[in-house]
């Protein structure tokens, strides 16, 4: 049990640069921060990233993953983008998280820079399928594995499921970021997402931002949907 704040991040997962503006009006104020990520990116552009996160406060889910040269150099070229928030893969290694930590740190000034976030495993894993990659022992232990490697190399904060929050707040303690993807309200439709929490259940296990995607923007009424999620977050 905790009483940390928990944050709303709305994932608006579109191609259409009008329809990603139409869902960050909506869930406004309830969501402090919206995610563009892959599909936004590659579909609209950086330019569009740049005016949908003119005047909100962007996470970038770009999850890096390559050579350490290429991806500090990466982070590098985002600076103009001012995110608050950014993603690595941890599983690209001890090298290539501090090349990122190192090039955050160089590119953007003490004022501004993103934190630093390191996906651990994804949340549309479940053991099996972590198996499959060769991976034995379960995605909890896999976490607490990247968990450490990425914090020790300079990531300011993880992704996980919320299933692994209370395992990593008990390992790291109350400072690491914890940023929880795969969260569905009661009753919603879990889709490709296999380790999932409702938003009460996350909270109260320690996240300090939970990410929604497809529960708001799929909605009839995704303003409604979004502060049926951020008052979960305070009840
Ligand atoms: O492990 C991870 C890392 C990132 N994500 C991203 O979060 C959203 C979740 O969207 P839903 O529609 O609520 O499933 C999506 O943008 C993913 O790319 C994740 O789900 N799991």
């Amino acid at each position: 049990m905790t009483d940390r704040q928990t944050g709303l991040i709305a994932a608006l997962d579109t191609r259409d640069p009008t329809q990603a503006e139409r869902w960050a009006h909506a869930v406004t104020p309830h969501a402090s921060v919206i995610k563009l990520g892959l599909e936004f990116a590659y579909a609209a552009g950086f330019g569009a990233v740049a005016r949908l996160a003119a005047g909100r406060a962007l996470f970038l889910d770009l999850k890096l993953h390559d050579i350490p040269n290429t991806v500090g150099a990466a982070v590098g070229s985002l600076a103009s983008l001012k995110p608050a928030m950014l993603t690595i893969h941890a599983s690209g290694g001890s090298a290539m998280v501090a090349a990122a930590s190192a090039a955050r740190n160089d590119a953007f000034a003490t004022t501004a820079r993103p934190l630093l976030l390191a996906v651990t495993v994804l949340t549309s894993l479940d053991d099996a399928a972590l198996a499959e990659t060769g991976v034995a022992g379960g995605a909890r232990a896999q976490v607490l594995r990247l968990a450490e490697l990425a914090l020790r190399n300079g990531a300011d904060g993880l992704v996980c499921s919320a299933r692994e929050l209370e395992a990593l707040r008990r390992e790291f303690g109350e400072s690491p970021v914890l940023v929880t993807p795969g969260i569905r309200p009661a009753g919603a439709a879990a889709g490709d997402q296999k380790r999932v929490m409702t938003p009460g259940e996350a909270r109260r296990a320690g996240a300090d931002w939970i990410v929604v995607g497809r529960p708001i923007t799929g909605a009839d009424d995704p303003a409604a949907a979004a502060a049926a999620i951020a008052a979960e977050l305070t009840s």
